[in-house]
């Protein structure tokens, strides 16, 4: 809870539609007590902010905190991380040769269990959420691990610093792809254990002011089919959303043919998305990790379902799964949103998704094969794209859109300063800020500021970060 009310002031970034970045100019932002946008004054300089917009509002001036962009700064919607695993964290960069299913075997169910060992949870989730939180990531939807404990506490931790985030107990009771030390006992016993944990996370936050609970079925090759029926009925009945994973990798894909044919589903053919559409898991509320290789049927089942697509190219290169062709999803229109996917990824930034978000959509345009009256150069991501699915479209993909995700009266106050390094006539950056791999010389225009963050920038540009108005990261 923010305990003051603030006044922002300088230039504000955020995405006005898909291909376009606003640029507010010598703007004056009000955030009240709660956390709350009250006010977006263009042309308002700090002097006319304190005269006239805060008298209008009743807030005393000494009563107020005043936060300014400096030169070279920038206030920015903050991230949203629409796809994590917090227990995979130990493991970024660890991967090999691996792909999906052995990677899976091999690397992640062994750390996962072990994280039911709460010293090691708190240890391990205190600093994926400090890490996050310093790259900018405002939100995240988490998935945790199948332990009831250590999922609580995941959530407990991000209420405690005040990340918002949704957290998902992950559900898997397939015997013949979920290891015997970690899995459920039966489908009952998995929807009875998430119902803990969303009891839990009620009781923490009834509102869901800044946590909220998430179904969470690891994916159809670790689960029965009654399991995922059972899931689609909980969500049904909660309302809550749901997040898992889809057509990730080929591997991952014929599994799923011979674990679910029609017999077993009921379903019209033995797609993949068919079989999340059959339990009832294909929803508005949704978010569906990685669709790299959807069919046109299934991508056209997908956008009738209004479900959503958590776009993870970093995970997917890293792993090898393949590249994703996003336009294709977009032109459909498909919400996207970005992932860290960590630890198939090996990045906690959500910037560094956005740029491996452009180069892989370069990648599908020199890769794929020619059809004849296809323009593959629509296929390439822009800036302005990635920055908009790394805030408002990731606000869409979980369910936050009227609340996050841009500069406007009513919205919550998420957000980020931004410092790029100014540099001086003398060729040093001027005073101590540290623009990392960021240099600017002045005379360039300010989307090219904002590219040149896009492919050089980390966190040593994310200055300080608030959410719901309440400051979680300042950069020392
Ligand atoms: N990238 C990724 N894909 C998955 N599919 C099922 N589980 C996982 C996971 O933990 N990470
Ligand atoms: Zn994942």
């Amino acid at each position: 809870m923010a305990t003051k009310n603030k006044l922002f002031l300088g230039l504000f970034v955020h995405s006005k539609a898909l291909n376009e970045l606003e640029y507010l100019h010598d703007t004056a932002v009000g955030v009240d007590k709660e956390g709350k946008i009250t006010f977006v004054e263009r042309d308002c300089a700090e002097k006319k902010a304190r005269e006239t917009v805060l008298p209008q509002l009743g807030w005393k001036d000494a009563e107020v905190e005043v936060v300014k962009a400096k030169e070279g700064q920038f206030f920015f919607p903050g991230f949203i991380d629409t796809h994590i695993h917090a227990p995979q964290y130990p493991n970024a960069g660890i991967f090999g040769n691996s792909t999906l299913l052995n990677w899976l075997d091999t690397y992640t169910f062994p750390l996962e269990v072990s994280l039911s060992d709460l010293a090691k949870a708190r240890r391990v989730y205190t600093r994926v959420i400090h890490k996050t939180l310093s790259h900018g990531t405002t939100c995240a939807a988490y998935f945790a691990t199948i332990d009831v404990p250590a999922t609580n506490l995941l959530a407990d931790l991000c209420h405690a610093r005040g990340q918002r985030a949704l957290i998902g107990r992950v559900c898997m009771d397939e015997p013949s792809t979920s290891p015997a030390n970690y899995r459920d006992e039966s489908a009952e016993a998995s929807v009875a254990a998430t119902r803990e944990s969303i009891a839990h996370i009620r009781a923490l936050d009834p509102t869901h002011t800044l946590i909220r609970p998430i179904i969470t079925p690891r994916f159809a090759p670790t689960s029965t089919f009654p399991l995922l029926v059972q899931l689609g009925a909980l969500a049904a009945e909660t309302t809550l959303p749901i997040q898992t994973h889809l057509s990730e990798n080929r591997a991952e894909i014929a599994l799923v043919k011979t674990l679910f044919p029609p017999t077993v589903t009921g379903a019209a053919d033995d797609s993949y998305a068919g079989v999340y559409d059959a339990a009832g898991l294909l929803t508005g509320r949704t978010v569906l990790a990685h669709a790299v290789h959807l069919t046109t049927g299934e991508a056209a089942l997908v956008a009738r379902r209004g479900a959503k697509v958590s776009h993870c190219p970093g995970s997917n290169t890293a792993l090898g799964s393949g590249a994703a062709r996003v336009r294709r999803l977009l032109d459909r229109g498909i919400v996207c949103g970005l992932g860290t996917d960590v630890s198939g990824g090996f990045s906690p930034s959500v910037l560094e998704a956005a740029r491996a978000a452009v180069m892989v959509s370069r990648h599908v345009v020199f890769m794929g094969e020619e059809v004849a009256g296809e323009d593959r150069e629509r296929e390439k991501l822009s800036v302005e794209e990635v920055l908009f699915l790394a805030t408002r479209g990731g606000a869409e993909v979980v369910g936050l859109e009227e609340r996050v995700g841009k500069f406007a009266v009513g919205m919550e106050w998420d957000a980020q300063l931004v410092g790029l390094g100014v540099v001086g006539e003398d060729g040093e950056v001027v005073g101590d800020e540290d623009g990392g791999d960021v240099d600017v010389f002045g005379w360039e225009t300010w989307p090219d500021r904002v590219a040149k963050w896009v492919y050089n920038g980390d966190d040593r540009n994310t200055k300080m970060v608030w959410v719901k108005g309440r400051l979680v990261h300042a950069r020392k």
